[in-house]
């Protein structure tokens, strides 16, 4: 039996391969459609100034630019959002924008606030935002420079310049938080709403 009840397929307003595994490995059956929405255009014109309410907003506008265009479609859209000492941080810009990165988080706590949303018809549905607190060990430029070599062009696809569940975890002294949400979908509340709504047969 399938797990997704509904007659066509969910849809996932992300181009994010971590996201669409984790729906996959999930077994929901579901479409990918990139969001056709510029994220810093809608963050500096939305006026918000909080990591959470960013999140959220951007997981709602992802969600709904697909959602317009595919009627009668529950679509899901997700955005993440790295907060440290007040300071916001969009994912990094190559090696070097990596290289700054883990060097302002080295030795602090930072949180990620991962927002997911889900649209249908141009309505929002549902919203969640979690967060997770991941203390970062202090890390030397040796220590930098060998992690860089080693984690390549990935390091620049994830905001924190880490994938956790990959050559990130050498990064960290403290994790607190729930590991979806760290990587970027927080999959538990998004899946109690579409049990909910009877979408699902778990
Ligand atoms: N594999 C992995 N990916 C992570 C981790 N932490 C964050 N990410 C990824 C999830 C998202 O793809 C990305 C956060 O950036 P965004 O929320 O803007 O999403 P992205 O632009 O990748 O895709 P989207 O906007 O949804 O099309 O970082 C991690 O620990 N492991």
């Amino acid at each position: 039996m399938a797990i997704w009840r509904e007659s066509k397929p969910l849809i996932l307003a992300s181009q994010s391969r971590v996201r669409q595994l984790l729906l996959a490995n999930a077994g929901l059956s579901f479409e990918t459609v990139p969001a056709a929405i510029d994220e810093r255009t809608v963050q500096q014109s939305s006026g918000l100034t909080t990591a959470g309410e960013i999140a959220a907003r951007l997981a709602c506008e992802k969600a709904r630019d697909v959602s317009l265009r595919s009627p009668g479609r529950y679509v899901i859209g997700a955005d993440q959002t790295l907060e440290c000492d007040g300071c916001l941080f969009n994912k990094p810009v190559g090696r070097a924008g990596a290289a700054a990165h883990l060097r302002a988080l080295s030795g602090r706590t930072h949180l990620l606030h991962a927002g997911v949303s889900v649209v249908r018809d141009g309505k929002p549905l549902f919203e969640n935002v979690s967060v997770a607190r991941m203390t970062m060990r202090e890390l030397s430029e040796d220590t930098i420079r060998v992690y860089l070599d080693a984690a390549g062009d990935a390091a620049s696809s994830s905001v924190g310049a880490y994938q956790l569940e990959s050559l990130g975890i050498h990064l960290f002294s403290l994790i607190e938080g729930d590991h979806f949400t760290i990587l970027g979908l927080p999959l538990l509340p998004l899946l109690a709403f579409l049990r909910s709504q009877e979408l699902l047969s778990l």
